[in-house]
Parts: C-alpha cells; structure tokens; sequence
C-alpha cells in the first residue's frame, strides 16, 4: 500500500490495487478497475463516483462487471488448472440475487445456488439453465419443491422430513426426482458464530451420525436419483483447513454410500472463502483456496481408491463482495468534545444490516477527495432511528462536509440482497459499470412502491 502523506497519514488511495501482478479480488478493498481520475475523484468501470451520484441518486450501489466477471473466471481457471475431473463453480445467490447479477454468473458459466422460490425464479427470468440450478434450504416449501421439481432444478435435500416428502411424492410422477444431500460435517471454523454452519449444533442438514439410515432410505427410493453430497462449514473463513478437513470427511461418506448401492458423482464442498473488509482481514486467494480443496479432495480419493468426483463448489461473498461499493452522501455532523464527531450519511442499516447484526468493520473514502489526507477519526451514522445505526465506529477520513460523497467499500456482498425498508426508508438504486458505461440495474424505490402492498380496509379509509 502506497501513501504520498507523510508517515502513518493515508489517503483514499491506500485502497487502490497494486496493479502489478494478478490480483484475487477477494484480497482487495476496491473494485479491480478503481482509479483516481484528474479531478482527484474515485473512478469505477471508468465512472465517476461523483457523476454517478448526479446521475442515479444517492445512496447508490455500484457494482464493477471487470470484478464480478475476473471472480468467476479465477474460480473457473483454478478448478480447470487443479482437479482433472468435473467440475462445476455455483454462484451462491444469497450474496445478491437479481437478474443482472445471475444473467453474468450464467455467462461466465457458472451455475447457481439458490435458497428459495424468490432466488429460484430470478434465476431462471435471468435465463440460468435449470440442470445448473441447485434449491437448498432447510424449511422448503411445497411451493418451492414443485417450482424446482417442474423446472428440472436439482433439489438439496437437508432433513428427514423433506427427505421423506419426496420419497412420498416421487412415486407419483414419472421421472425420478434430482436430489443431493446436505450433511453437517461438524467441522468447527473461526468465523461470526451467525455465519458458522458446518459445526454439529447447526440448523442445517442431515446429522452425519444417521448416514447409514439416510442412505438406506434413498437406496430404497429409486425415484429419487441421488446425485450428490453437499456440506457447507460457514462464511467470511481465512483459514484453508476446514475446507481440507471437510474434503476428507466427504470422501468417506461417498465411500459410505456406495455401499449402499449409491452411486454419488457429485460432491459440493460449499463456500465460505473470506474477503478483505481491512487491511487486517487476509483470506487466500481464490486460486490458493480452489487448489488446497482440489488437492485434498484427489488425496482423499486416492487414498480411498476411489473415481475423482465432480466437484462443486458455491462462493457467494468471493465472488462478488469486493465487486461493489455503495456511494452515499454526507449530511448532518455532530461533534461531542472529548468523545467523538458523529458524521451522518443518508443511508444505514437499511441498506447495509452487517455492522449491526454481525458488529462487521468496514473502510471508507471520499470519493471527491481521493488525495486529501485522512487526518479525522469520525464515526459514519446513518440515518436511522436507531442508536446502533453505525456504519463505521472508527473511520479515518479527511475533512468531509455536507455533499460529500462517501463511499463505504466491498459492500457487494449481503448487502442489498439483505437490504430491508426500516422506518420506510426506500431501497437504493444499483448500477453496473464497465468501461465508462453505467447501467441501472436496480431502480430506486420509490413512495409509492412503498406503499404499494399496503391494504386499506375500507372501515379505516379516511378518504374526504
Ligand atoms: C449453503 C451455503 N452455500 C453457500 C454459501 C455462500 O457462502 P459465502 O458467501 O461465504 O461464500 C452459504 C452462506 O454461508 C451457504 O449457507
Ligand atoms: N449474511 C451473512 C452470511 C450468511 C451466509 C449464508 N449462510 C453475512 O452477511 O456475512
């Protein structure tokens, strides 16, 4: 990290890439194509921040297609370089799910991992190919086992009640119906306690002391065709171990399983891969962790004498964490002597929920004073009534006043797609931009849309 400042004072330019090397975006706190452009301003895709900001509004998402696409590629690379079996990358679309983002995952085929009706059918309006769509979830519905059945999705079986409802239902319908399995590995990772799955005490999947009794119940049900197993140990993991630990324990239950009859070819090993909020935060590479599962995996198998799986995996937050930033404007201040400057954006937990739900640190910028020293430690409110409405407790800035645009970065990931409208507030726009070019790809809701599912009994009308 470079700074033009004297010793220990930086800059909105300490978060630009080193542009020489490959980069992983997940160990960058910008967007690959940032540039500080003559005014001094935070160029993305070749646009102005600032521009923007006139352009679509504020606060605003902007999502950098020359990121989101690079992920996906070094995803893609990294398996063709390292497993010399099958392999299929998913797009776990909790991080974000809209039709912009799935159509680009669905042409840098990849496929997508979906967790209910609502990311289902924006998958498929995206155009996502449903033999490359997987439906998890740990309390699916009816509804949303008949939309993934009909649309030729495969469906992530996670407990004994889903399991015996499609034993029930296959029987009735003429083609077997696609199922993989989801088995908590009680594997243990250091990340948030909310984020962590993969450990026995989880919500989600098939306790590992029952596989004999699941396997014998699928082998017994020959409408449902068994395709896989699938784990997940967790989000924001800088560690590469569990993943490794888990691709051993996974190849033991594919070993399990065909003595059951099973003949599993799939195994998905889930996501996880941390990202670099901060300096501190320091995840592999996307390479170095497809590798280290890829090597695991082929040792396992070996050891076992066993065929080389497909192998699958679902990043949501490597994907397309570092992808985005989300521009707001400055407002309010106050400054309380001898404690701390409150500066007030127009934005919160709205828009973004991770600090207050997951105490989550991000770094800011201006983005019209990319140069200027970053000599203050205020803290970034939003504008929520809500006293933990903090975006960042301890952000070092330069001066800022009313109008100033800060942008909070690597907000790509369960940002939006946990965006809520507390004190009806409306959602923020979204924008992709490449190469000088911005699209919307979110409208900003409006007042009206707000009210839009509101119901008046007529009782209550007080119409004159
Ligand atoms: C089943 C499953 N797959 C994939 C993911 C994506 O995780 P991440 O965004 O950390 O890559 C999650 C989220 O933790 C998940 O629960
Ligand atoms: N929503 C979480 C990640 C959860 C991943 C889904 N299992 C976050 O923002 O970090």
């Amino acid at each position: 990290m470079v700074s033009t400042h004297p010793a220990g004072v930086q800059s909105g330019r300490q978060y630009l890439a080193n542009s020489t090397g490959a980069v992983s975006s997940n160990q960058q706190l910008l967007p690959l194509s940032a540039r500080i452009n003559n005014s001094d301003c935070l160029e993305i895709g070749g646009c102005d921040v600032t521009t923007l900001v006139q352009q679509f509004g504020s606060p605003l998402y902007i999502l950098d297609e020359d990121t989101l696409r690079t992920a996906c590629r070094q995803y893609r690379e990294a398996f063709q370089k390292y497993y010399p079996g099958e392999s299929q990358v998913l797009y776990a679309s909790k991080a974000w799910s809209c039709l912009a983002v799935c159509a680009i995952a669905h042409q840098e085929g990849l496929g997508i991992d979906v967790v209910s009706g609502g990311e289902l059918y924006t998958a498929l309006q995206a155009g996502v190919s449903p033999d490359k769509l997987y439906l998890h979830g740990n309390n699916k519905s009816l509804e949303e086992l008949k939309l993934a059945i009909d649309s030729g999705c495969t469906v992530v079986v996670d407990n004994w009640y889903e399991l015996r409802t499609l034993g029930n239902w296959s029987s009735s319908i003429d083609n077997p119906i696609r199922i993989m399995l989801r088995l908590t590995p009680g594997i243990e990772c250091h990340t948030h306690e909310y984020i962590r799955t993969g450990h026995l005490d989880s919500k989600f999947g098939f306790d590992p002391n029952q596989l004999d009794e699941v396997f014998a119940f699928v082998s017994q049900h020959s409408a449902l065709n068994c395709v896989g197993l699938h784990a997940h140990i967790g989000s924001q993991i800088f560690e590469q171990q569990p993943h490794q630990d888990l691709a051993g324990v996974m190849v033991q239950w594919l070993d399990k399983a065909s003595g059951y009859g099973l003949q599993i070819q799939e195994l998905n090993v889930g996501g996880g891969l941390g990202i670099r909020y901060t300096e501190a935060d320091d995840p592999p590479s996307i390479e170095a962790w497809v590798k280290g599962v890829c090597e695991a995996i082929k040792d396992a198998c070996a050891a076992q004498q066993l065929a080389l799986p497909k192998l699958l995996c679902e990043p949501g937050r490597s994907l397309i964490g570092a992808a985005c930033v989300t521009a707001y404007t400055v407002g309010a201040s106050k400054t309380i002597p001898g404690i701390r400057t409150y500066v007030a954006v127009d934005g919160g937990m709205s828009d973004n929920p991770r600090p207050i739900t997951y105490q989550s640190v991000y770094r800011a910028v201006v983005a019209n004073k990319m140069s200027a020293p970053a000599t203050q430690t205020v803290t970034i409110a939003g504008k929520h009534c809500e006293s933990g409405d903090i975006l960042i407790k301890e952000a070092t800035l330069p001066p800022s006043q009313p109008g100033d645009i800060l942008v909070v970065l690597a907000t790509g990931a369960y940002n939006y797609s946990m965006a809520s409208n507390y004190n009806r507030l409306a959602r923020p726009a979204a924008v992709i931009v490449k190469d000088g070019e911005a699209n919307l790809i979110l409208r900003r809701e409006t007042y009206q849309d707000l009210i839009r599912q509101d119901c008046l009994p007529a009782r209550l009308s007080n119409e004159v």
